[in-house]
């Protein structure tokens, strides 16, 4: 799903501390995000994700280290600001205002605005341009921020738990339409969610955060490559699952006489031994889910 050529700011947070009182939200975080990546960025409630798209939107100043985008402090920096688009949740929009108003106004700022883009999108999601955001149901507004996001088509462009709220078709019709304008005009694009599972076939990169730290920032492919899915007869499953003692299990289902477990190895990659022992009891390796490790991930040290 690489696109064709590299667009887009890459980020880099070095030592970066933001502090609210008695609060480290992010402490001493040291990541990069790739230009012309699409990153997830995860991780549980409160570890850091608003604060550090914040940091990185130059929406709040960090208390100690530093936030480059595209090698630059985007503080203050006009070149940066019109090119980073960040849409949070609770909408930096005009309320009290028609969505045609709005959209009028993002546009002025935005070179890179794609008024068509965001016609197409006001249909998928079946906005009616006329009304005020104050009129929008949870979902709409959600919706309205993805349109703007999207056609703003900002070098990076980070969307921050933007799909709270919508039902399950406008949520898959967003991932169509970002992969679609993704593909066609790369960028980079940060996306935070815990929806992992919905997230996996867009993410190129994932950055976890922890408690205010990075617990892992990773190729997504590199990541998948810790761990595999092993599927076939439930009891050949798990006489085979009991013999191999580098793997830890995360999770398992069963469908009938079938199961299917996916574990994770110590490793950068399962070991061949591992992987030997698998195939020669005639049991299937398959990708094993982001949302499976990442959950383990960050579940094993609360
Ligand atoms: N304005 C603020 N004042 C005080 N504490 C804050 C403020 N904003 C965030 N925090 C704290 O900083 C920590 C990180 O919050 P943040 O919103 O960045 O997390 P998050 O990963 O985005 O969470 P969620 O997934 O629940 O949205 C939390 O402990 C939160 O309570």
């Amino acid at each position: 799903m690489t696109a064709a050529t590299t667009t887009g700011l890459d980020v880099r947070a070095e030592g970066l501390t933001v502090r609210f009182g008695d609060t480290t939200a992010l402490d001493g975080v040291a990541l990069s995000v790739p230009a012309g990546s699409i990153t997830g960025l995860l991780g549980r409630n409160g570890s850091g994700k608003t604060t550090l798209l914040s940091a990185i939107a130059s929406f709040r100043r960090p208390t100690e280290g530093r936030v480059l985008v595209d090698g630059e402090d985007p503080f203050e920096n006009e070149r940066l600001m019109e090119q980073i688009c960040l849409v949070r949740e609770s909408g930096d929009v005009l309320h009290d205002e028609r969505l045609t108003t709005n959209l009028e106004y993002f546009a002025t700022t935005r070179p890179t605005w794609d008024d068509a883009l965001a016609e197409r999108l006001l249909e998928t999601f079946q906005l009616d341009a006329a009304k005020k955001v104050s009129q929008l149901s949870r979902g709409q507004r959600s919706a309205f921020g993805i349109t703007m996001g999207l056609a703003s088509r900002a070098p990076l462009t980070m969307l921050d738990e933007v799909h709270l709220g919508m039902d399950a078709p406008s949520r898959y019709a967003f991932y169509d339409a970002l992969l679609e304008d993704y593909v066609a005009h790369p960028r980079t694009i940060v996306l935070s969610s815990h929806l992992i599972s919905e997230l996996d076939r867009l993410l190129e990169h994932v950055v976890v955060l922890d408690r205010g730290s990075v617990l892992l920032t990773s190729d997504a492919d590199d990541l998948r490559a810790r761990g595999a899915t092993i599927t076939g007869r439930t009891e050949d499953v798990d006489a085979t699952v009991r013999t191999l003692d580098d793997v830890t299990v995360l999770s398992e289902h069963t469908l009938g006489s079938t199961k299917q477990v996916a574990v994770m190895g110590q490793g950068a990659r399962l070991t061949p031994a591992t992987t030997s022992a698998v195939r020669d009891a005639g049991l299937e390796l398959g990708q094993v889910e982001l949302q499976d490790l990442v959950v383990h991930l960050t579940g094993r040290k609360s």
